[in-house]
């Protein structure tokens, strides 16, 4: 019988405001589809170094992460492979916007509207639906998060 691997890779959801609107940063695998930045563990990291390093690696991007949020995904990238992916929110806080092009064909920071309709997997859209409902119930008038 042939074993089952496992995967864990950990990324965010990443958010900025601009000009008063609530933008999100969605990329463009190399693969051709829509998702958000993450990567495979490496070493000993927490999932929070994780998440910061390959944000850093393949957007050039420094972020702050948000309390409280933490969700997760489960797919099968290939047969016999089960994928966790450990999802946070963040904000970026700085760094320079430069795309890790041996992997990506694109970046775009896009309206929660737009977002929905890049995401190209059901589970990332249902992970993005829970992101937007944290913020709502953290900042219910939008003052900080401005929803639009
Ligand atoms: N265990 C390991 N440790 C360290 N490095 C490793 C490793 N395994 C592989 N690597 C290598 O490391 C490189 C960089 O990886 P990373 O950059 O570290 O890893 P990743 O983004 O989590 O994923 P990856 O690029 O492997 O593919 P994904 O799941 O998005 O996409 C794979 C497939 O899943 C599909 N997919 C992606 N997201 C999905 C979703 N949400 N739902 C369903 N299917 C999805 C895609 O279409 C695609 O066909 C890879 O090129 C790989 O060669």
């Amino acid at each position: 019988m042939t074993e089952t691997r496992k995967e864990i890779s950990c990324g965010a959801v990443i958010i900025r405001v601009n000009h008063g609107k609530l933008q999100v940063l969605v990329i463009r695998q190399k693969q051709g589809h829509w998702c958000f930045p993450k990567g495979h563990v490496e070493g000993s990291e927490t999932e929070h170094e994780t998440a910061a390093r390959e944000i850093k690696e393949e957007t050039g991007l420094d972020v702050r992460f948000l309390d409280g949020f933490r969700e997760c995904t489960y797919y099968s990238p290939e047969p016999g492979v089960e994928k966790k992916v450990v999802y946070f929110l963040a904000e970026m806080s700085g760094g320079r916007e430069k795309i890790q092009e041996e992997e990506l064909l694109e970046m775009h920071w896009a309206s929660v509207i737009d977002t929905e309709a890049l995401l190209s997997y059901p589970n990332d859209a249902e992970l993005f639906h829970k992101a937007i409902a944290f913020l709502h119930k953290e900042d219910p008038d939008g003052v900080r998060w401005p929803l639009n």
